[in-house]
């Protein structure tokens, strides 16, 4: 695994605002690269990643950013309708994404959101868990088709960048559930039935997919995600700690004083 790197903000906004600007100045950094076309980014849900997308409006290297060449991706969605308030993508447009549409900066072709479930309520209540499953798989293959259509065959993002939940995990990977020891380096994408944490299906990109980016960061903050951070931090590759699975060429965490408590 590469070595994590850490850095420790006073508060959730400053950790917010660090990550908005190092999001942007990272973008610009990579667009400078001879030869580079574009960047792809995979973004989060949840509270530290919608203060996120507040401060990433809010900048002002927004405005210098290159948007049309920058491709968002998601590191895990809820799986549910394309319209339900639960969906990551859903949130993400509300808070940021909506906003640079409206302006005219990004192209919605340059989205790409995981897929949401199809069926009515009453087909999903009526599935059984092996239909589920198929429907799940299904669903996430389409996510690594469409990986490895705009990325190539061995797809990697620019910049993957996730939350932490209070009982460790990131992404859609979540403690003692078989997803976070997926290691086949061909399963991009992966489906989860039982999630603890609501909505319980949900798409997932995989470890190993992960590992594969650029810049992996993950941040959290508030004490309340203390232990999760001291669980994640005292092994590596812990199932019962999956963001302690988070790799990348360059693994940078990010958390604030509340959040740091307990190292
Ligand atoms: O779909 C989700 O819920 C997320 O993608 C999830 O992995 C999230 O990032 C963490 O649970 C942290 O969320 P909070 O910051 O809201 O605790």
């Amino acid at each position: 695994m590469t070595n994590r790197k850490t850095i420790i903000y006073p508060n959730p906004t400053v950790l917010a605002q660090a990550v908005a600007a190092r999001t942007l100045l990272t973008i610009g950094d990579l667009l400078a690269e001879p030869g580079r076309t574009r960047v792809d980014i995979a973004v989060t849900g949840g509270t530290d990643g919608n203060r996120v997308f507040h401060e990433l409006l809010a900048s002002p290297l927004s405005e210098a950013t290159d948007w049309s060449r920058v491709h968002i991706w998601w590191g895990d969605e809820r799986f549910v309708a394309a319209d339900d308030d639960d969906r990551n993508a859903k949130q993400a447009r509300g808070e940021f994404l909506d906003a640079m549409i409206d302006d005219g900066l990004l192209p919605e072709s340059n989205i790409h959101e995981m897929p949401a479930d199809t069926r009515t309520p009453d087909e999903i209540a009526a599935a059984s868990p092996e239909e589920t499953d198929a429907v799940l798989a299904r669903a996430a293959a389409d996510y690594q088709r469409e990986l490895e259509s705009e990325l190539g065959d061995d797809p990697a993002l620019d910049i993957a960048m996730f939350g932490v939940g209070p009982d460790a995990h990131f992404a859609s990977l979540f403690p003692g559930l078989p997803q976070v020891r997926l290691d086949d380096p061909h399963v991009l994408v992966a489906g989860v039935r039982d999630s603890p944490k609501p909505p319980p299906l949900r798409l997932t990109l995989t470890v190993p997919m992960i590992a594969r980016s650029r810049h992996t960061w993950v941040f959290t903050s508030e004490a309340r995600k203390a232990e999760a951070v001291a669980k994640a931090f005292a092994e590596p590759r812990n199932p019962m700690a999956p963001s302690s699975y988070a790799d990348g060429r360059e693994l940078l965490w990010m958390i604030d004083e509340g959040a740091a408590s307990k190292l």
